[in-house]
């Protein structure tokens, strides 16, 4: 939500407030929520209240200016010509910004009045989801904006991103908003303000409450949503575009309207906006995406994660489809198949992938330059750039031929070619950022401007054979022409020439050394230089305008192509990947099995490979037979890292991708759920605990016969048989009411038992070797049980302290004694199958061994007598002197004391 600095303005104009006051306060009235950005002459400048919020934000100086109802008013300022860093940094943060400019040149005001004021505007609001420039926005990833709207108590949202024109809905309900939102990953959510006291919606949208902007509910009613819609895309009927609910209607409204008010009028071309059925897409909630480190690693770093390993695109915009398709892969088999022919047609052919490949790489953002375009925010480099990213296109078009996808795909590409030799016979080979100063039309390409500028140019060699004949005439030699802002050309001779300036010579300027004057012929010649650099101007901006236009006329096919080079550049990265790293074309199928021969896990074979290290690869087949597998095997042994290796696949695949194994058949995944590891969520006040078992509600609630879970180590983050009892439990209902294919880690070997008795749950273990006393982790997954867990050994590793880990063997000894008593196969007859709901038993009745866990005092204080031990070995009698031998005395009936040992008082 809106920081709470910006809101509503306290400070009120009354009738001793001057007109400047009056003025910004009334800007700032009509723009609540923002700070407003009041230009004076070279800057923004902020007050009031907007400037104590703004200046610790940006880290610049706190001042006053003026008075108001006898208080100073507090100010603060940022350049304009480089105001883009500030904006960026109060963006981040969180603000949004009203840019106010001066309407008018200040000189005009002036001609009016003495006390008149310069007419300002608000020329456009800046905030988090409506960035169009480089400088504000990611290059490699999507800014959407999301509007949130219900209609006949059904939710959608809609979403843009400004800087590209994408414009998709999608229909949600509540329970599923968490999902999408997370999938989407919006900048910034409009919502009607009525919605923001409904706990129920607060609560989904708990995670995206930062995000939140307020609009009046009045643009999000249906009815004027859709006459809003169907004005901007010149339709007479939305049905043409797709079967959108009324809700999807009013978010998609709303947004544009939305857009309208942020960019006081000036819409982005906009794409027309597509439907997203959610039941063609995998789904994923927002912490199996986190736990699978798709985009960002836990730790919350690019690095490490799922799409930094994949992403080898050439361009921007291939870089953002690429994230595009990771946070939402499909369940459609045509649609894969069309992305998987794409990459299978360049996998083999190196030669031409990389062929494709070095073309890509000079592709500029045709989408980021057509939506400045659009908006009338462009530059002669964003023109330019269409132009290199449509030669790009041509270019790409004429290296290949042929019928396979790819050709395919490029036979598609629109024809722009004349387009593109129109920009660059009219724009020289770099021009400059912004329009205004002109100097970016190639010679030759207007006839006007080419005689204007030589003109200009006579001109000026005029005013350097005038100096030349000044100098001659008056014989000083160091006479000098020159040019300034405020003085335009003059004359300068040095003070001590005074006496030699002839009559016609105006004085207009006497420095301290020097002493500057103009002629009549002097001015009428820089009247002539000024007007031609005018008119060049005037003709060069005239030119942009019309290019401009041209690129808008052909803005729907820039879009397309586009779309296509970003389409072509993830084909590209992705057979890229599919060769370097040996990934295979996996095998989609509707029925529900999953059959990986020699599966990798792609961030970690990449890490270890990194390190000349090879991973390990292993199979997994799940099927009607082993629909489950439980997997258990010592710490470190491998199995997090399996079973999110087969996760990962499953998204891979999905998205379209090949995937790291040696054969794959996948049957479709409709959803997705992995609980690996734990983390606290203090910030929500949840314990690791209560994190987990919140994760594992999800999945038992939602999983189906379609979906795949990943669950590692359920239960690990209580006591003991509370852990073993509720992971019992969940293993049961995945096979019998889920019915999911899965995998399930633990380190209750107690679980393996059930696998005799559930008929589909197989049990898999991570293979070990001991080898000297040590322990040899062989990451190979194979039938059956580990017998021990080995996590004493890997402790050892870490570097715990010896006398900690002979102690905590000495403690597993003892318990696996008390164990071996019981033995885990009586679980299984002691809790049979949903005996709880037969109210016959309970998991609290799970067999606790009496004196297990019970020692005696004398066993517990042995580390304190392997202490004392320790120390008086360490001493050397001979080197004592009888005073170090009497602390040693002293220090060592204090150790026996703390060890409480027998017959220490
Ligand atoms: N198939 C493999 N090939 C090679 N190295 C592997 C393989 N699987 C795992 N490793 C290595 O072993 C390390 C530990 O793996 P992982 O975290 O999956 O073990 P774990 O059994 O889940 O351990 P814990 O029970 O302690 O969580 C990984 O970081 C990786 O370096």
């Amino acid at each position: 939500m809106d920081k709470e600095a910006t809101a509503e303005s306290a400070v009120r104009i009354d009738e001793a407030s001057s007109p400047m006051v009056a003025q910004f306060l009334e800007l700032k009235a009509a723009h609540p929520g923002t700070l407003l950005f009041f230009r004076m002459g070279d800057f923004y400048e902020l007050f009031f209240e907007d400037a104590v919020a703004a200046a610790p934000a940006l880290d610049i100086a706190l001042t006053k200016r003026g008075r108001h109802q006898g208080a100073e008013i507090p100010m603060c300022g940022v350049p304009a010509h480089n105001a883009e860093p500030y904006l960026h940094k109060l963006i981040r943060k969180g603000f949004k910004v009203a840019v106010c400019e001066q309407m008018e040149d200040p000189a005009l005001a002036r001609r009016r009045g003495g006390r008149s004021l310069v007419r300002r505007e608000v020329v456009r609001i800046v905030t988090p989801g409506t960035l169009t420039e480089d400088n504000l926005l990611e290059a490699r990833r999507h800014n959407y904006l999301a509007a949130l709207a219900r209609s006949g108590g059904r939710w959608a949202v809609a979403w843009i991103d400004i800087s590209t024109g994408e414009f998709l809905t999608e229909a949600v309900d509540l329970r599923s908003l968490p999902a999408l939102l997370s999938r989407i990953a919006p900048g910034e959510i409009v919502l009607a303000s009525r919605h923001l006291q409904e706990a129920d919606l607060m609560a989904a949208l708990a995670d995206h409450g930062h995000l939140l902007s307020p609009a009046r509910d009045g643009a999000f009613e249906s009815d004027d949503a859709l006459r809003r819609l169907q004005q901007f895309f010149d339709i007479v009927a939305l049905e043409a575009l797709g079967d959108f609910t009324r809700a999807e209607i009013a978010a998609a409204g709303a947004l544009l309207d939305y857009v309208e008010i942020t960019q006081k009028g000036a819409l982005p071309r906009l794409g027309r906006p597509s439907r997203i059925d959610p039941e063609k897409v995998l789904k994923l909630d927002p912490a199996t995406r986190r736990n699978l480190e798709l985009d960002r690693s836990l730790s919350g770093e690019r690095s490490g994660s799922l799409l930094t390993c994949i992403d080898r695109t050439m361009t921007n915009a291939g870089a953002r489809l690429l994230a595009e398709r990771l946070a939402a892969p499909l369940v459609d088999i045509p649609a894969i198949r069309e992305r998987q022919d794409q990459i299978a047609a360049l996998v083999d052919d190196s030669h031409r992938n990389e062929r494709l490949r070095g073309i890509l790489k000079s592709c500029p953002d045709l989408q980021r330059a057509l939506s400045r375009v659009s908006l009338k925010r462009a530059g002669p480099r964003d023109l330019k750039a269409i132009a290199a990213g449509l030669k790009v296109a041509a270019e790409l078009q004429a290296s290949e031929a042929g019928e396979d996808a790819i050709a395919v795909l490029l036979a598609a590409l629109p024809d722009t070619g004349s387009l593109a030799d129109l920009l660059n016979q009219s724009l020289i080979d770099e021009p400059p950022f912004i329009a205004r100063d002109g100097g970016f039309v190639r010679e030759g390409a207007l006839p006007e401007l080419d005689e204007t500028r030589s003109l200009r140019d006579h001109s000026r060699r005029l005013v350097a054979a005038l100096e030349q004949r000044y100098r001659e005439s008056t014989g000083i030699a160091t006479l000098k022409i020159r040019h300034n802002s405020m003085l335009g050309y003059f004359i300068e001779v040095g003070a001590n020439h005074r006496s030699r300036i002839p009559q016609d010579f105006v004085q207009r300027q006497g420095m301290a050394n020097a002493v500057r004057f103009s002629t009549a012929e002097l001015s009428e010649l820089e009247h002539k230089v000024a007007k031609a650099g005018e008119r060049a101007i005037e003709l060069e901006l005239a030119l942009f305008e019309r290019l401009a236009a041209a690129v808008m006329m052909a803005a729907e096919a820039i879009a397309a192509t586009a779309r296509l080079l970003a389409e072509l550049d993830v084909a590209c990265a992705l057979a890229d990947v599919a060769r370097a790293l040996r990934w295979t074309r996996p095998h989609l199928v509707e029925e529900p099995v999953f059959k990986v021969e020699g599966g990798r896990h792609p961030v970690v074979e990449w890490a270890l490979a990194r390190e000349r290290a090879s991973f390990v690869a292993n199979d997994c087949c799940l099927d009607e037979e082993s629909r489950l597998w439980l997997m258990t095997g010592p710490n470190m042994a491998g199995k997090s890292t399996f079973l999110r290796q087969n996760a990962l696949i499953v998204v891979l695949a999905q998205m379209g991708s090949f995937v790291p194994a040696e054969r794959a058949v996948i049957g479709l995944v409709d959803r997705l759920f992995s609980r690996v590891g734990a983390a606290d969520d203090l910030a929500r006040g949840r314990s690791t605990f209560m994190v987990e078992m919140v994760e594992t509600a999800t999945i038992l609630n939602a999983a189906g016969p379609r979906s795949f879970v990943i669950l590692d180590e359920i239960g690990r983050g209580t006591a003991t048989y509370d852990g073993l009892s509720l992971a019992w439990a969940v293993l049961e209902h995945l096979h019998d009411v889920n019915r999911s294919r899965g995998l399930f880690a633990t380190h209750y070997h107690e679980l393996t038992a059930l696998s005799a008795r559930l008929k589909s749950l197989a049990a898999w273990t991570m293979r070990v070797k001991e080898w000297k006393g040590e322990v040899v982790f062989l990451h190979e997954v194979t039938r059956g049980t580990a017998d021990r867990s080995y996590g004493i050994h890997v402790a050892k590793l870490s570097g715990l302290p010896p006398l900690v880990v002979r102690r905590a063997e000495q403690v597993l000894k003892r318990l696996e004694e008390g164990e071996a008593r019981a033995g885990p196969a009586s679980l299984v007859d002691d809790l049979p199958l949903f005996a709880l709901e037969a109210g016959e038993s309970s998991p609290a009745t799970l067999p606790v061994q009496a004196g297990q866990s019970v020692m005696t005092e004398s066993q517990l204080v042995e580390p304190q007598a392997e202490i004392l031990a320790a120390r008086l070995s360490a001493v050397e009698p001979d080197d004592l002197t009888p005073r170090q031998a009497l602390d040693l005395v002293f220090e060592l009936k204090r150790l026996l004391q703390e060890a409480k040992l027998p017959g220490a008082a």
